[in-house]
């Protein structure tokens, strides 16, 4: 089994690369922010876990958390947001490892928005989806409504580029088209021996 972990700044690409690796080479997908999504839900740790910050005024009166109102809350204020990651992100990651132990996939990709050095011990391989940032910033607008200002206030919180390369071992230049990326894909398969071949269609 390989499992390599995938990651890049706000609409670079990430979940259109992640949907190349399940259609040419059958591998199981993991989001992160779907596994952290699920772990808010009521029962779960992750929402017991923010209410005990937080309060229960964050919950809905159907006792969900409160979304939009929660990333209003945490997504003006670092160190709130600190908080919620220092909670959110080790949950997610155990979780992350409990599916990747009961797979018996040969390939696995993990998609997250932040890799750290905790990552190490998951993936194998760190790739970097890379995107001009006016590429992104336009597949944004146009693709999800998003305005400019949104773009760029959710750019400004993630982290640099340099970051991101520092702690990557490939990068996928996703600028161009998705058949561009399907190659470069192709050829970092390749060079860590995985590749045999796309599955045909
Ligand atoms: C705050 C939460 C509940 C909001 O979730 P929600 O389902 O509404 O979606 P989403 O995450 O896309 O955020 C909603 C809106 O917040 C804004 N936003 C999202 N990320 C950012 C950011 N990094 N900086 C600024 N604004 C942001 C955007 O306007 C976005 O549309 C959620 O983001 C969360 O739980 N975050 C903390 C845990 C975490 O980091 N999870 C990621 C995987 S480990
Ligand atoms: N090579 C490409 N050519 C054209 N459009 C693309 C390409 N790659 C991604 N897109 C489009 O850009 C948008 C952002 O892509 P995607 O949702 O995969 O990004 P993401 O990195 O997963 O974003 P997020 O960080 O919000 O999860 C989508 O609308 C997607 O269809």
């Amino acid at each position: 089994m390989m499992v390599l972990g995938l990651t890049g700044g706000v609409g670079a690409g990430k979940s259109r690369i992640l949907e190349l690796f399940s259609k040419d080479y059958g591998a199981q997908m993991i989001q992160a922010d779907l596994v952290a999504r699920k772990l808010e839900d009521p029962g779960q740790p992750g929402l017991a876990g923010l209410v005990s910050l937080f309060g229960t005024g964050i919950l809905q009166k159907d006792g969900t958390l409160d979304r939009k109102g929660f990333a209003e809350r945490i997504f003006g204020n670092p160190e709130a947001l600190k908080r919620v990651n220092a909670l959110i992100h080790p949950l997610t990651w155990n979780e992350i490892k409990r599916q990747i132990r009961e797979s018996s996939a040969d390939l696995i990709v993990v998609e997250a928005a932040l890799f750290d050095e905790r990552s190490r011990e998951v993936c194998q391989y760190l790739l970097y989806v890379d995107t001009q940032d006016e590429i992104r910033i336009q597949r944004l607008m146009e693709n999800r409504g998003y305005s400019r200002g949104k773009c760029l206030d959710i750019m400004k919180n993630q982290a640099d580029r340099s970051r991101f390369l520092e702690l990557a071992d490939f990068v996928i230049d996703n600028s161009g088209s998705l058949e561009e990326s399907r190659q470069q894909i192709r050829q970092i398969l390749k060079k860590t021996g995985y590749d045999n071949g796309p599955e045909e269609v």
